[in-house]
């Protein structure tokens, strides 16, 4: 049985056709059955529009050019998830892949309480489930976030934010899938709620063994909770690793930048630097490395784009390792 849940290769996003802004570039990585694959970079690297790619959300104007990806359920033949459609997809989401977006706010119906928000899940794919059911499900799945079975009743305006954000992952729980996409989960939270609630996804992986790309511009909280990492950087992938090999080492100009510029949840209190300049407008990319403006080691070959190789796509390192 393969080990891969989910496999991207080469996936290629796009804005808008006649002069298009290639918002994701060529990213490819595998995802290991209950594995957290974390996913850094600045705003407007890419990260979310890689996530609805993979999810199979994205809307015009962006649209998928090129790439695949693939999932494998246990003991199941490989899907090719961008060739889904209509009740395929809508019977893949959520069961095998759901998603938790950055604002609970956006993904929850104000205007309809907690219980109805979790039964619509189950009587879009599961109509066959008797009402009584329906409400011993959603009562178990409150339980497993930690929210009073009693809250069924309340509206999401009368939940506080990190109570919203447990509700939107008891959502994502909801038909057990194998991988859950996480942009962003706990960035509106204050720090002790989102602690909280990263103890809580830990927990609740532990128990069912999904895995879970988790997508954060803090590289930090990253490389608590990940496994493994990538570093994403104009649209590319410019650094992956291991979380301990990233922390204990990292290679990109970039990685080490976004290092610098986060507090540490642990270990030694450093003073803080930014990265310098700004990142790239993605519709100007020149052809070179895209991080070069930036980067303290720019030379000559940098007007070139490098590869990723070995985990990373920089010249300045390649030089270092062939010298
Ligand atoms: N609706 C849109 N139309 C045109 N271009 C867009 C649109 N949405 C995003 N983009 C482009 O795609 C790039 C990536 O956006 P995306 O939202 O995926 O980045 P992100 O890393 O998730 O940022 P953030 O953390 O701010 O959400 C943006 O820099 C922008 O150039």
């Amino acid at each position: 049985m393969s080990d891969v849940v989910l496999s991207v290769k080469d996936l290629t996003v796009d804005y808008g056709r006649h002069t298009p802004v290639r918002a994701v570039r060529q990213v490819s990585f595998d995802l290991a059955r209950g594995e957290v694959l974390g996913i850094a970079g600045e705003s407007g690297c890419g990260k979310s529009t890689l996530a609805y790619a993979i999810t199979r959300l994205l809307r015009p104007p962006a649209r998928l050019t090129g790439g695949s990806v693939t999932f494998t359920g246990p003991g199941e033949d490989p899907v090719d998830v961008l060739g889904l459609a209509g009740d395929a997809l809508r019977a893949f989401r959520w069961r095998r892949i759901a998603m938790v977006f950055q604002s609970a706010m956006n993904s929850l119906n104000p205007v309809v309480t907690v219980r109805k928000q979790l039964a619509d899940v189950f009587a879009a794919h599961e109509p066959d489930l008797p009402r009584k059911a329906v409400e011993e499900r959603c009562e178990e799945l409150l339980d497993l976030v930690g929210i009073d079975r009693a809250r069924l009743s309340a509206y999401p305006h009368e939940l506080s934010g990190g109570m919203r954000q447990r509700v939107t992952i008891a959502m994502a729980l909801a038909l057990r899938p194998d991988v859950i996409v996480m942009d962003e989960p706990t960035t509106a939270l204050d720090v002790v709620v989102q602690r909280d609630i990263l103890d809580e996804i830990d927990r609740l992986r532990e128990l069912f063994g999904f895995a879970v790309v988790f997508i954060t511009h803090d590289l930090s909280l990253l490389l608590e909770i990940s496994d493994r990492l990538a570093v994403m950087y104009a649209g590319r992938f410019v650094e992956t690793g291991t979380s301990r090999e990233i922390l204990d080492n990292p290679h990109h100009p970039y990685t080490q930048g976004l290092l610098r510029s986060f507090p540490s949840l642990r270990g030694d209190r450093e003073a803080l630097r930014g990265i310098p300049g700004t990142p790239p407008d993605l519709a100007r990319l020149t052809g070179g490395c895209p991080f070069a403006p930036r980067c303290p080691h720019a030379f000559e070959p940098c007007s070139t784009e490098p590869a990723l190789l070995d985990g990373v796509a920089c010249h300045f390192v390649d030089e270092r390792v062939t010298a």
